[in-house]
């Protein structure tokens, strides 16, 4: 479903120096999988993550989602090609004077839907995350946990086969953090979305992935398993990470 080839990201610095966040790197992430990008603080997780969908524009290498390469296409084929990619975010970058409704809506808006067939798609999306009664609400009146199901509604709205999450859990205490999870792994198990998911927490990957990469700095120290809710990493960074959990 994604396959990074040889992918690679530098920043320059605001005093000139390049630095290298992503040495080539190659990636390959199956239908229906939900894969972790686990790491230090720093090692280049959300960068790999954004490099999925083009938000981040690779310096070299071939980002290929669902059989198109995305690093070849032309702007308007590149804005079609997303809408197959959803993505959440840590703080959850809700629209504040937009309904939960509307906040759904906002990408079939984007994407030319027609104003009933978004009414019935959110209304669909609301019911998934559980949040059908709050349509009418701003994100003021929702607590944390409820602003990342409405991301995560607002996501899947224009029914994407990949589902980014970046850090979906970091802001949310841990009961919150474990329905936010649940939330994920049911919508994976029923509409065979494929989800990555960026995370500093092994609990994490421990709790809903079937695979993970260690990634430390700038480059893919292992992928490994989790088997029987057992991650098995065996690099020296994964088992520090594992150690730390
Ligand atoms: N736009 C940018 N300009 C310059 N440097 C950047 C930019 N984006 C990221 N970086 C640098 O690239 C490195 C990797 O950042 P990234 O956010 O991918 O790490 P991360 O593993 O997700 O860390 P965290 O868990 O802290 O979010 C960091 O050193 C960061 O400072």
């Amino acid at each position: 479903m994604i396959a990074l080839k040889q992918v690679s990201k530098r920043f320059v610095r605001p005093d000139g120096g390049v630095f290298t966040a992503l040495s080539p790197s190659d990636l390959d992430i199956q239908a229906g999988e939900i894969f972790g990008l686990i790491g230090p603080s720093g090692a280049g997780k959300s960068t790999l993550l954004r490099l999925i969908n083009l938000l981040e524009r690779p310096d070299g290498g071939q980002v290929v989602v669902d059989g198109q390469t995305l690093t070849a296409l032309p702007a308007a084929g590149l804005r079609r090609a997303r809408q197959n990619i959803g993505m959440i975010f840590q703080q959850f970058n809700l629209m504040a004077n937009r309904t939960v409704a509307d906040n759904v809506a906002f990408p079939l808006e984007i994407a030319g839907w027609p104003a009933a067939e978004r009414a019935a798609r959110v209304a669909e999306c609301l019911a998934l995350v559980g949040l059908a009664d709050r349509a009418g609400d701003y994100p003021a009146q929702l607590s944390g946990g409820q602003k990342q199901r409405v991301g995560i509604a607002r996501a899947l709205a224009p029914r994407p086969h990949v589902l980014l999450a970046d850090e979906p859990t970091s802001a949310l205490d841990p009961a919150t953090t474990r329905g936010i999870l649940d939330c994920l792994a049911d919508i994976n198990q029923r509409l065979g979305v494929t989800v990555v998911i960026v995370t500093h927490e092994m609990a994490v990957v421990r709790a809903i992935c079937h695979r993970a990469a260690v990634v430390t700095q700038g480059t893919i120290a292992e992928i490994f398993p989790v088997i029987d809710g057992v991650a098995q990493a065996n690099s020296a960074a994964g088992l520090a990470l594992l150690e730390e959990a």
